[in-house]
């Protein structure tokens, strides 16, 4: 078995049994201040480097002891028994902690490490413009605020969360989120969620008995490969299962104790966290293969063994596993993939919303032509289930093919490259068509009426590009959903600007309003938040045995039915994310009644609701929904009391 001891040559001291003084056990360097550019200076450290330690520390004559009944999560809650990332691993496992905090086992030292990190320096340690920009002090500190209220009370958490969604989830969720990752390790207080990790190896069937619930409905699972457009970011990663399952509790009522969200450690290849003595994951670069392979069964099998109706998510895989994992379980488990297949449709939903907006029936889906910058995970599911919902709306797979031209960091995809992945295979333009083309030339080649971003790395809708867009357009749709903020293909102001305001623009990160042309214009945010809550919903309650794309396209086709009318009018692409819980709920309603077309509604009640039509089946979902507005009893009243 593997797991790492983490013990920094002047922090090792603090065990040897022998006095030293504080300023031994302190970390061998002072935080260096964080270089910043943009940022003012920080304030001096009140004490040098080398300072004479307050304190002696002595030993005591008897090692101490403390014996505790309290096991598990009871453990990591009591302040007088919690040692966070510092619990060694006897302790662990005779405690039932294993898989209830980081893989590594650090000490103390590291630990006053970071509280003098946080002392000193505070939100400073973390310089904004280490991942660009969007992120300010102010939503930094509302991140806290809300963490601190999450950790005390999580009813009033969501209470506060579902009643101001649409200022709250750009703090929980992207792009505060993608902060969040980023400086996990530093920020690390109390652990929330699970970690496997390959250290792990033939202990994670009984790890997942350590999680104090015995109902988990739904499950979020990422491996850290490839955060929003964040890059790797290992262990840190964990910050988006649980950004994700706020959303969860907070958009489709799960409760939420009946959450989990779980990050799989299998090293990181992230030089700069490897080198971070604050890293809470494992020091080795990823695994890959076979060994990467054998970890992620073995988690998926201990979590679908201890709760087998849960739905599990899988999140922020790179390109290289997320679809091949996605195959390999999706025909037996009760899996998806939000990235692949989530993205996909909230794609479509979104395209059949700024059809509307535009004044154009579905069926004008088929004629539009599409250019989409990025072939990795997401863009490949967009692209391919854009084609399916072409073909429902009348034309065949091949005239469908031909409206899309895909560019990868190489440009253009042809089929003349020597290596195309089966999944992109099928989009590839004809050999000779401008092979290898720049956006700007494919644009005023293909003259589309869609363009999509979805490479996750910054602001290639050039002002050039978007003029071009507009130039071949009179209202051209523009989504720029690569996410956090930083990585957006365009922002909005970039993109009215450029096509003169004429344009349909939605991005994977909320923007917000502003005035253009003497008019307030809005933007609809194309995020995967419109699908994953309520397909998880759907399925779960229905018990629907696995997720499948039939069961996405109907949720596809539901969100752009609740988008008011005034909205359509403004040019809006999807409904305002502040009516969420509606939405997911009438996603969730859809993707039942398509499971139980293809006769795969295990759930009684669920079945008989689909069977009672549409209006039932809502009634029936929305009375399934946790909602976070009132106390529940801790105490046997009798009724009327
Ligand atoms: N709005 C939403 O709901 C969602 C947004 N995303 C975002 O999409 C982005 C990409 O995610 P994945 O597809 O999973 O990543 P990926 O790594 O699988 O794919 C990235 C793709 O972009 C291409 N690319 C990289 N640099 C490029 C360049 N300079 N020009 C053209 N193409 C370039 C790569 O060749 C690759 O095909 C991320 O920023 C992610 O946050 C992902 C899922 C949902
Ligand atoms: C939204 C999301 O899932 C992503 O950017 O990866
Ligand atoms: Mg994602």
């Amino acid at each position: 078995m593997r797991i790492t001891i983490e013990e920094p040559a002047v922090a090792a001291a603090a065990t040897n049994g022998k006095a030293h003084t504080a300023a031994a056990a302190a970390p061998a360097a002072a935080p260096a201040p964080p270089s910043r550019s943009a940022t003012p200076p920080l304030p001096p450290r009140p004490a040098a480097d080398g300072d004479e330690p307050s304190t002696v520390y002595e030993p005591p004559l008897q090692e101490a002891v403390e014996i505790t009944n309290k096991r598990s999560s009871d453990i990591l809650h009591d302040p007088t028994l919690n040692k966070g990332t510092a619990f060694p691993l006897d302790e662990r496992e005779r405690l039932g902690l294993r898989g209830l905090l980081p893989p590594i086992i650090s000490n103390m030292g590291v630990q006053l490490e970071r509280v003098m990190k946080d002392f000193y320096y505070g939100l400073d340690q973390i310089p904004p413009e280490e991942i660009g920009s969007g992120i300010t002090r102010e939503m930094e500190r509302r991140w806290r605020m809300l963490q601190g209220l999450q950790d005390r009370n999580e009813t009033l958490f969501y209470r506060v969360l579902v009643e101001h969604f649409a200022e709250m989830a750009p703090i929980v969720y992207t792009p505060t989120v993608g902060w969040v990752c980023t400086n996990y390790h530093k920020l690390w207080r109390r652990p929330r969620g699970m970690f496997f990790s390959a250290g792990d190896a033939g202990h994670m069937a009984s790890m997942a008995y350590h999680w104090p619930q015995e109902d988990v409905q739904a499950i979020v699972v990422t491996d850290g490969s490839r955060i929003l457009g964040l890059g790797d970011l290992g262990t840190n990663g964990l910050g988006i299962p649980i950004g994700k399952l706020d959303l969860y509790v907070a958009a489709a009522g799960f409760h939420p104790s009946k959450v989990l969200p779980c990050v799989i450690d299998v090293g990181t290849n992230n030089a700069r966290l490897l080198e971070d003595p604050l890293y809470v994951g494992l020091r080795q670069p990823r695994l890959r293969g076979d060994a990467y392979y054998a970890v992620v069964d073995e988690f998926v099998r201990a979590v679908t063994s201890r709760w087998p109706q849960a739905v599990l998510q899988f999140e922020d895989f790179s390109i290289e596993h997320a679809l091949p994992l996605l195959e390999r379980y999706r025909h037996h488990h009760l899996v998806f993939n939000d990235d692949i297949q989530g993205t996909a449709a909230t794609a479509v939903a979104g395209l059949y919303g700024a059809l509307r907006a535009l004044g154009l029936p579905p069926s004008a889906l088929a004629q539009q032509r599409v250019v989409c910058l990025g072939a990795g995970s997401a863009g490949m599911g967009v692209v391919s289930m854009i084609a399916d919902a072409m073909v429902v709306q009348g034309c065949t797979p091949e005239e469908a093919r031909r409206n899309f031209w895909v560019l990868s960091s190489r440009g253009l995809i042809t089929s003349s490259r020597e290596v195309i992945p089966s999944n992109v295979a099928p989009f590839a333009r004809p050999e000779g068509e401008l092979e290898g083309a720049t956006l700007l030339e494919v644009v005023r080649h293909a003259r589309p009426t869609v363009l999509l971003g979805l490479a996750g790395v910054g602001r290639l809708f050039t002002r050039e590009v978007l003029e071009a867009a507009g130039a071949v357009c009179e209202r051209p749709i523009v989504f720029a959903m690569s996410n956090p903020t930083s990585k957006m293909e365009c922002t909005a102001a970039e993109a009215l600007e450029a096509t003169e305001g004429r344009c349909v623009f939605a991005s994977g990160s909320p923007q917000d309003p502003f005035e253009f042309q003497g008019r307030r214009r809005e933007f609809g945010q194309a995020n995967n938040l419109f699908l994953f809550p309520g397909m998880a919903l759907g399925a779960y309650l229905g018990r629907t045995g696995t997720v499948t794309d039939g069961m996405f396209m109907k949720a596809a086709e539901a969100i752009p039915e609740l988008i008011e009318e005034e909205d359509l009018a403004a040019g809006l692409a999807y409904p305002r994310i502040k009516s969420i819980r509606d939405i997911s709920a009438a996603v969730a309603a859809a993707v039942i009644a398509a499971a139980h077309v293809e006769g795969r509604v295990a759930n009684a009640n669920a079945s008989a609701a689909a069977a009672a039509g549409p209006e039932a089946l809502l009634r029936y979902v929305k009375r399934m929904m946790y909602s976070p507005f009132e106390y529940s009893s801790l105490a046997y009243r009798p009724l009327g009391q």
